[in-house]
């Protein structure tokens, strides 16, 4: 028996999940989930883990240029993976910690780094390159990354179990939760998706706030410089910024202020600008599929950004949507076109599954 064990430092939590591998391939699996929103969770909570794990995936929300695919930590890669940090401030320099802890912790093991941008290097030419001078570009590595890889093809691969044939049509995938993207997919292959450069643009999100005119950020930077203005995109923003209450969307949601309110109007609002322009896109819309914190749990948010995209035909049942979802994760009806389904988005799964295949290719 082999154990492998997953982290994902995400925004607004930290994910661990031990799979214990038998000979036959099979496994079982124990999951922890812990609330992290200052992303101040000691690391340190890995000595608590007993078992030995012979490979631990870590998930790297920025691979930059670096890390395109699966790739296996040493030592002297430290300088390179601490170099991609700044373009993911909420994600990589916590990421970090917990890889210097784990490697530390378990020195035997495979320690294999995953980039959540690693999907999007299947992105054509059309959508990654930014319309910037092509040597600049070059020279700085300036292009769309894209982010969520990892939750996005979960989304993909749990619909492809259950409609394969709308898997592979025009479809478009959100991963809402502490951080938020779409992704518009053509014949199972990834199309456009709205982060890009870095996990801060796009649709509106917890303390980040998508899409900005350039000029602003041009402004913020002259007014408040770089440090402040890079908080202030990063932790400040967003649902956190437009509230001022809260970046969690449970309390958004249960607040009566007028101030949480209009917080949640623009996030789904922003979210439906950027669903229409993702099925002119496509020219139509076969599936569409939520995912993440938010789009899991959340029935109001999926109401909400279904009901606006009615003129497209979507439409989703009541009782499909509310509380316990079938098994089957479909919320519309059960011939409707396009079909509305909401997937618990199996990050631990698919770490684990490209830490398996990337081990088999390297022996
Ligand atoms: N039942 C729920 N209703 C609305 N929002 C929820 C619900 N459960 C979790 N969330 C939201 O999900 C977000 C966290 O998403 P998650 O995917 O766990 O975070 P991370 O980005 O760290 O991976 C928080 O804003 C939280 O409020
Ligand atoms: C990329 C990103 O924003 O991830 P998360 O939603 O897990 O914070
Ligand atoms: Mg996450």
């Amino acid at each position: 028996m082999s154990a492998v064990l997953t982290i994902n430092t995400g925004s607004q939590s930290v994910r661990l999940t031990l799979f214990n591998r038998q000979k036959n391939g099979e496994y079982q699996r124990t999951s922890m989930h812990y609330r992290d929103p200052n992303g101040t969770l000691s690391p340190d909570l890995l000595l608590n883990i007993t078992a030995r794990p012979h490979i631990v995936a870590h998930r790297w929300v920025h691979g930059g240029d670096w890390l395109t695919e699966p790739r296996r930590f040493r030592r002297q890669d430290s300088v390179a993976v601490e170099r991609l940090n700044s373009m993911a401030p909420l994600h990589n320099p916590k990421a970090f910690q917990w890889l210097m802890v784990a490697t530390a912790t378990w020195p035997n093991a495979r320690h294999i780094l995953i980039p959540d941008t690693g999907l999007y290097r299947r992105l054509p030419e059309l959508t990654w390159r930014l319309p910037l001078p092509r040597n600049i570009c070059a020279t700085l590595g300036l292009r769309r990354y894209g982010f969520h890889g990892l939750a996005h093809t979960a989304m993909w691969r749990a619909l492809r179990n259950e409609a394969p044939h709308q898997a592979h049509g025009k479809l478009i995938t959100l991963q809402l939760g502490g951080g938020s993207s779409v992704t518009a997919w053509s014949a199972g292959e990834p199309l456009e998706t709205s982060m890009g450069y870095s996990p801060l643009s796009g649709v509106m999100m917890s303390s980040r706030p998508g899409d900005l005119d350039p000029e602003v950020v041009l402004k913020l930077v002259e007014a408040l410089g770089i440090e402040q203005t890079r908080a202030i995109l990063n932790q400040q923003s967003g649902l956190f910024g437009v509230s001022a209450e809260s970046a969690d969307m449970r309390e958004l949601l249960a607040s009566d202020s007028a101030s949480a309110s209009l917080a949640v109007e623009m996030y789904c609002h922003r979210l439906v600008h950027q669903v229409g322009s993702y099925i002119t896109t496509l020219g139509g819309l076969d599936a569409l599929v939520f995912g993440g914190g938010i789009g899991f749990h959340s029935e109001v948010i999926r109401t909400k950004v279904c009901r606006q995209l009615a003129w497209h035909g979507v439409t989703i049942e009541d009782e499909r949507n509310a509380g316990e979802k079938l098994h089957d994760g479909r919320i519309s009806p059960v011939e409707a076109v396009p079909a509305v389904f909401a997937f618990d988005a199996d990050e631990a799964f698919e770490l684990y599954n490209q830490a398996i295949e990337f081990k088999e290719t390297e022996l």
